[in-house]
């Protein structure tokens, strides 16, 4: 009953364990700062400050060696202040803050900031924390078209998928989209591309022409399952996570995403035409890492289990699921 309610069958589940070692970058001495990944997070607002830290930080304690920040001028300080380690650039504005002639020129400025570091950042994820300011969500549509240019993956989630629900244009066709929904950004979709209501007795068939209809994105409808789907196939990540539903684990998750997408597309890189897209890759590991830290610090935390707990999890979970070979790194 539970895999029919969340749409997945036994055969759509994926090894994702070894799709996982297989993307993970061995560590070298032979590498340097930035070869592990630099992931920046566009989120941030007057009203949510957590989640963004989340994301940010997931991606260093999996291993990426830079985490950026963009977020607004309230909300920079107090993300430093969560963490030294992030690197926070204070450059959106929303509408309360900005009077009407202001607009064009901070919009202007907000991308020539972002176009600094464009080029360098192996994966953004678009959303966690960001708020729906409309003024807002127009600087971050700037940013994304400009990522798209650069072929800069994305990872969208929170009011990230609220903005594409709502101009789908900015990821229809770009196949190093991905989109992350929980049930209620999945609901908002479903309805807005496919013009009907979440059916989960044909879930699988309704998330492919989901991913169909916005053009070979990739979509990670989060569950009970986390199913996966880039309109061609159906993955299910179901292993066994945690029954604690606390918020900010979908944050997790898109910072994870982040990190694996880009290790992903470099593992390509290197071995040539992977069986599967990178983006599907990334998604598979980075959802079976977060159930396996999310199992972890529910045994320990149980019924008080934050999202902090599990991230602390984050690191012995990899290293369980993919053990660093210390001769390599010794370069033994
Ligand atoms: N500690 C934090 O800072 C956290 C922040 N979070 C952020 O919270 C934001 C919302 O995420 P949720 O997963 O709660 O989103 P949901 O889409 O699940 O909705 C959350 C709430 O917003 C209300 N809502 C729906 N449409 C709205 C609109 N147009 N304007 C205002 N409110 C509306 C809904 O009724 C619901 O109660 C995202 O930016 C997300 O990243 C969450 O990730 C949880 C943790
Ligand atoms: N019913 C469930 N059973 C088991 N795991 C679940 C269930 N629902 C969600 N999850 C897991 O929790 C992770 C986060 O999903 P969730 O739906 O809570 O995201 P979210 O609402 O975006 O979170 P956030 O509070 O960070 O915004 C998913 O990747 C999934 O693995
Ligand atoms: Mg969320």
């Amino acid at each position: 009953m539970q895999s029919l309610l969340s749409g997945a069958s036994p055969s759509m589940e994926v090894d994702a364990v070894s799709i996982l070692k297989s993307i993970t970058p061995s560590l070298e001495s032979s590498k340097h700062k930035g070869q592990a990944g630099k992931i920046a997070v566009v989120g941030g607002c007057r009203e949510y400050t957590g989640a963004p830290y989340f994301s940010a930080i997931s991606a260093l304690k999996i291993g990426a060696d830079l985490s950026h920040v963009f977020c607004t001028k309230d909300a920079a300080p107090v993300i430093k202040g969560y963490s030294p380690e992030l690197i926070v650039h204070p450059i959106l504005e929303e509408s309360y803050s900005v009077r009407d002639e202001d607009k064009k020129s901070i919009s202007a400025k907000v991308i020539e900031e972002v176009d600094k570091w464009m080029e360098r950042f192996d994966c953004l994820a678009i959303g966690p924390g960001l708020g729906r300011d409309p003024f807002l969500l127009d600087c971050v549509s700037n940013i994304m078209k400009r990522a798209r240019q650069s072929n800069v993956p994305m990872v969208i989630d929170g009011d990230g998928l609220f903005l594409v629900t709502n101009s789908l244009d900015l990821i229809s066709g770009y196949p190093l989209a991905v989109l992350t929904p929980n049930v209620n950004e999945y609901k908002r979709l479903v309805q807005k591309v496919l013009q009907c209501e979440v059916n989960d007795r044909d879930g699988t068939q309704q998330l492919l022409s989901l991913a169909k209809g916005i053009g070979g994105a990739t979509i990670l409808r989060k569950g009970e399952s986390d199913l996966i789907s880039n309109g061609e196939t159906v993955h299910a990540v179901s292993s066994f996570g945690s029954p604690r539903r606390c918020g900010g684990q979908g944050d997790i998750l898109s910072g994870s995403v982040a990190v694996f997408v880009s290790w992903a597309r470099q593992a390509a890189d290197k071995a040539g035409e992977p069986s599967m897209s990178p983006t599907v890759m990334g998604c598979i590991a980075g959802s079976v890492l977060l159930r396996k830290a999310a199992s972890h610090a529910f045994e320990s935390s149980r019924r008080s289990t934050l999202t902090t707990d599990i991230i602390e999890h984050l690191g012995r979970s990899l290293e369980e699921l993919c053990p660093v070979l210390v001769s390599q790194y010794m370069g033994h």
